[in-house]
């Protein structure tokens, strides 16, 4: 999108109009705004032109105090009193559910009910035949082990649901770039205020509502439905923005009219607040696993029941009713101990415990599914800059057209080749200077801020000179979409209007027709130039270069009107600049592991070929012995033409797309899913969105990412590196691993136990474990395995010459554990038998047999632990 910015009307640095007439007298006596949050609000949602226009927006931001070149003041008393005025921008959330809610949850399980309903009864009984001095004992105990069961069971979830609410605390806040007093930095979304000048480039998330000052932008905005529609915002026309809408393309800086709760977003938020987290493919497995279970364990109760119940032959009445109790009492606790609640609280808890690690190790989970399935990965799918190799460059050539310039041979180049090139490495960019003036700091991508500290290293160039000398009149964008950038400029002094192009130099190369030579002559460029020109850039891509080109063209002004397009033909190519980016360190052994652990790397990156082979065998990606390059390195456009089958056929082989654009990522995407690849995919640009969201892990980058990508995916990585990656497949792995022993663990306890009283009660008539004995296995096993079982840390051999996590054979669980399920029940149920039936003959005991017999069953159920 070309941007035009001669049409707008520059407003004027400093307003100095005091619409109020309301100046402040008392420096400490804080001037209010003489305009309400209402106003602002309505203003700008709906998009109320008239209304705007009556205000004006010099009028507006002076009412704000704020300024529209230096923003707000931004000291601690000017942010007091905007937030205090007109709120902070943060949403109100639901109360957090307390800790009552939790018992209550525990209380309203059934077998909860049925052992305090019972216990109680019990208690009754006891008081009524023992008086209540003796009798009231083994009631109460009963109903204080029930109480204790569920409080230990309330404790655990309610800690889980808080850290979940931590999570999603900090998923809401995301960086952004504000302008106060003069200075541009990056605040907490929720700090922005009424008043601050918010800077926005592509990919970037509005925090709040506000008016567009300078620039223009595309945005992509929600409606009531939640269908998104994309919307032009320019300051002449509409330049309302809203909070929650993301840029697409330009860049410019906007004006905070309202924040927080007086933003649609802000019901938004709240909304999507009251949604509860959903649960996480595993957990509904294990759900209607355990409910399952829970089925038979009912019907075998029933049968314990009936049994104990005709073998008591009880016939007074009381006495009846009594046994009666009791027995309900034990087939409870037999159901009780067969669901296998355990298994969903396990995955709770593993899936909690792996997102407070995964956050010690720098990476941020946004959806708790995403950790299972990261298990399953079978491809990851990455770029290359910063995440492969470091996120720094460094320039390693400069070529003035066909000729190569060494450092210290900038002195020889004659003409003002070097001077425009310089000029269009700082004037073409949407990076920003940030700091003092005397010690800039750049921000913006890897690329820009390496070219522009190159230009400003050369002698000749001051970057303030440079920008007041000269207007932007019309940009271009950079995205990975175009591989290029260009700029429109007004040079004051000289009177002359220039294109200035830079990008991939194949593109820049096309639109072309002359180019500088050594003395800073143009000259044409003939067939033969251009082929030499062609070498030289394939020459730097083979050396692992990333190669940026740069190209201009003055333009003559026709009758003084300048045409807002830039363009594109008959430019004169300027020079290259390649830039050297190396391996991060590890990353060779990263990948290797991968290979190892059957996960297969695919490197897609927008450089050239050569440059994407090179970098690919450095990083291990590639194997310069095995691999034969036709096979397994396929270009951008190449990938997208062919057709469906094709693709399929061809895309086991891929292991690097070089000169992609962000839709070759949605169709690997989409073609892995076809052939039933689970696969993990790093982004970081705005338009890696959609391919984000499609794959089945999405991963943005924390620090280069976009906001738009990170608000796609399913984790961040904060450090960009590839070894965080590798790291989560380990994490994911072990989830799978946990969760694979501890559903043997407790299968195991849940059988034997309901194996050995069902026995037990046919052949005894009476159940060895009593309710309560049961109700404590219960929990032992239930929760307090769960936590012991999630906190196990991975191993490595999680990774070695394992193939990735298949969720159905989780769930059949392999024969192999089957077998040893079955084995260790008949072992553990023979033994105990054997103590509960002969233990008084046999091993000589005398004391209570059933005491002896549950706590061999808890020792058991621990050692399994
Ligand atoms: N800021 C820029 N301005 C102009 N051209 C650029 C810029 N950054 C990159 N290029 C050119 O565009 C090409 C593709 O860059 P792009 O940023 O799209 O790659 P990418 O998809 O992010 O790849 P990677 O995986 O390596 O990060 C580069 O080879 C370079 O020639
Ligand atoms: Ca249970």
């Amino acid at each position: 999108m070309a941007t035009n910015l001669s049409t707008l009307s520059p407003p004027p640095a400093h307003a100095v109009l005091d619409v109020h007439g309301n100046a402040a007298e008392d420096e400490n006596q804080v001037p209010p705004f003489n305009i309400s949050p209402k106003t602002l609000a309505e203003m700008v949602n709906p998009k109320n032109l008239e209304s705007l226009n009556r205000e004006g927006v010099v009028q507006l931001t002076a009412a704000l105090q704020s300024d529209l070149s230096n923003g707000i003041s931004g000291n601690e008393d000017d942010l007091l009193k905007r937030t205090q005025h007109f709120g902070s921008n943060k949403y109100k959330r639901l109360p957090t559910k307390n800790f009552l809610f939790f018992v209550l949850e525990a209380l309203k399980n059934m077998t909860s009910i049925v052992l305090f309903v019972c216990a109680l009864i019990s208690l009754g009984f006891g008081i009524y035949e023992h008086g209540l001095k003796h009798g009231w004992f083994d009631g109460v105990t009963n109903i204080v082990a029930v109480l204790f069961v569920v409080v230990v069971s309330a404790t655990s979830r309610f800690g889980f649901s808080k850290r979940l609410q931590q999570l999603s605390y900090e998923r809401a806040d995301f960086k952004v770039l504000v302008v106060r007093c003069g200075r541009q930095c990056e605040v907490p979304a929720s700090e922005v205020v009424v008043g601050d000048l918010v800077c926005l480039e592509v990919g970037d998330q509005l925090p709040a509502n506000g008016l567009l000052l300078k620039g223009s932008l595309k945005v992509e905005e929600f409606d009531v439905t939640g269908e998104s529609i994309t919307v032009e915002v320019t300051v002449g026309g509409k330049p309302f923005l809203l909070s929650g809408s993301k840029v697409t393309d330009g860049y410019g800086s906007m004006l905070v009219t309202s924040v927080g709760m007086n933003t649609d977003w802000g019901s938004t938020m709240r909304a999507m607040n009251r949604e509860p987290e959903p649960h996480t493919p595993l957990q509904v497995q294990f759900h209607s696993l355990a409910s399952q279970i829970g089925k038979v364990g009912l019907v075998v109760a029933m049968i314990v029941f009936l049994v104990l119940f005709f073998n008591s032959g009880e016939t007074k009445l009381f006495d009846m009713f009594k046994t009666i109790v009791i027995f309900i009492n034990s087939a409870v606790a037999v159901v009780e101990l067969a669901i296998p609640e355990g298994l969903p609280l396990a995955v709770t808890l593993t899936l909690s415990h792996f997102v407070q690690k995964m956050k010690q190790d720098k990476v941020m989970t946004r959806k708790l599914s995403a950790c299972e399935r990261m298990g399953e990965v079978a491809v990851i799918c990455t770029n290359k800059t910063g995440t492969l190799t470091v996120s720094e460059m460094k320039v390693a050539e400069f070529w003035l057209g066909k000729e190569s310039i060494l450092d210290d041979d900038d002195g020889s180049v004659k003409g003002k080749a070097l001077e425009l090139l310089n000029e269009g490495a700082i004037l073409n960019t949407s990076s920003f200077v940030r700091g003092l003036i005397s010690e800039p700091e750049f921000c913006s991508s890897p690329t820009e801020k390496q070219i522009i500290a190159w230009a400003v290293s050369k002698k000749c160039t001051r970057i303030s000179e440079i920008k007041r000398n000269c207007e932007v009149i019309c940009v271009e964008a950079f995205d990975s979409e175009k591989k290029r950038s260009g700029v429109l400029i007004r040079k004051r002094k000289e009177k002359e209007i220039h294109t200035h192009w830079k990008g991939a130099p194949e593109l820049i190369l096309a639109m072309c027709s002359h180019f500088y030579d050594r003395n800073g002559e143009v000259k044409f460029m003939t067939d033969e130039d251009r082929k030499q020109l062609e070498d030289i850039i394939t020459g730097m891509a083979k050396r692992g270069l990333r190669c940026i080109s740069f190209a201009h063209k003055r333009v003559i002004e026709d009758s003084g009107q300048v045409c807002s397009n830039l363009e594109e033909n008959e430019l004169i190519l300027l020079g290259f600049l390649g830039l050297d980016n190396q391996c991060r360190e590890g990353v060779g052994e990263a990948v290797k592991l991968c290979e190892a652990a059957g996960v297969k790397v695919i490197m897609v990156t927008g450089d050239h070929v050569h440059t994407a082979i090179a970098v690919a065998t450095q990083c291990g990606v590639l194997n310069p012995q095995e691999d034969q390059y036709d096979r397994v390195v396929v270009d951008g456009a190449k990938f997208r033409s062919y057709s469906e089958r094709e693709r399929m056929e061809k895309i086991s082989g891929i292991k690097v797309i070089a000169r992609s654009s962000p839709d070759d990522k949605r169709l690997l995407v989409k073609s892995m899913k076809q052939r039933h690849s689970p696969m993990a995919l790093v982004g970081h640009g705005a338009l890696d969105a959609s391919a984000l969201h499609e794959a089945d892990v999405g991963i943005a980058k924390g620090i280069h990412g976009s906001e738009v990508a990170k608000e796609s995916s399913d984790m961040i990585i904060l450090d960009d590196s590839f070894l965080s990656v590798v790291n989560i497949v380990r994490r994911g792995r072990s989830v799978y691993n946990n969760i694979g022993k501890f559903i043997q663990f407790q299968l195991t306890v849940n059988v034997a136990a309901f194996v050995l009283n069902f026995i037990a009660a046919v052949s005894f008539g009476q159940v060895p474990l009593s309710a309560i004995q049961l109700l404590w296995v219960n929990v032992i096993v239930d929760t307090l395995g769960a936590v012991a079982l999630a906190r196990e840390p991975p191993s490595d051999d999680l990774m070695l010459s394992r193939p990735p996590v298949n969720q159905c054979e989780l769930l059949m669980v392999g024969t192999l554990m089957w077998t040893n399920l079955a084995a260790e029940v008949l072992y553990q149920v023979t033994a105990l038998l054997t103590l509960l039936f002969k233990g008084t003959s046999v091993f000589g005991l005398t004391e209570n047999v059933t005491h002896s017999t549950l706590s061999s069953f808890v020792k058991f159920s621990i050692w399994l632990t």
